[in-house]
């Protein structure tokens, strides 16, 4: 399955929080690859004045074995190009030949409820400009993988089938992992 890239979305809108349709078709592949949902704490502004509230919010994470130290920085050079690129700034570290990174958006759009006017301005959360990076930046790694300098993560059960039961705010998906996604899968045209 070659994946796709999200649309990217309006600069200064708040984008929506993931839907399910998004996840299966985005999280799917980027899961194979070596991609998670973790858990982090973000702010949650509210409308009117008040300070803002720390809340639970779901993250996409990776982290990239590279070959070197020097490998590993030229990857974080691209990952920031990727991140100036599209205006996205997630959170990452080095170690020696490890890269690891955590996204989500700051500022999402929240969805409706039943009170308008308890409703803060923007949540944090995933959303399709966190698949978009995730799968630009996954796309940017197979170079690294084609050329020897890094090492394709051990994903899933070897041979037979895994479901993994994945959350991400209030939507479930399952997704089947079959071992880790060939190169050739991830020759993506758009970087
Ligand atoms: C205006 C500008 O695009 C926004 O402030 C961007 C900057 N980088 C960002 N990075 C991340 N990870 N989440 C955001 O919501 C975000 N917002």
């Amino acid at each position: 399955m070659i994946p796709t890239l999200p649309p990217r979305t309006a600069a200064k809108t708040y984008p929506p929080l993931v839907s399910q349709t998004e996840l299966e078709t985005y999280l799917t592949p980027l899961y194979r690859a070596g991609w998670w949902i973790s858990e982090t704490h973000g702010h949650l502004k509210p409308s009117k004045e008040g300070n803002p509230v720390t809340v639970p919010v779901s993250q996409m994470s990776r982290q990239y074995e590279l070959k070197s130290f020097k490998s590993a920085i030229q990857f974080v050079n691209d990952l920031a190009a990727i991140c100036a690129e599209e205006r996205h700034h997630p959170i990452f570290s080095v170690d020696f030949n490890k890269v690891s990174v955590h996204v989500f958006t700051h500022t999402a759009h929240p969805p409706p409820t039943s009170k308008p006017t308890s409703q803060p301005h923007s949540i944090p959360g995933i959303t399709s400009r966190d698949l978009r990076f995730a799968t630009r930046l996954e796309s940017r790694f197979r170079s690294y993988l084609e050329a020897g300098n890094a090492v394709q993560p051990d994903v899933g059960s070897k041979g037979g089938e895994m479901w993994q039961p994945v959350s991400v705010h209030e939507l479930h998906i399952p997704i089947r992992i079959e071992g880790s996604e060939t190169l050739e899968a991830w020759q993506c045209p758009y970087i």
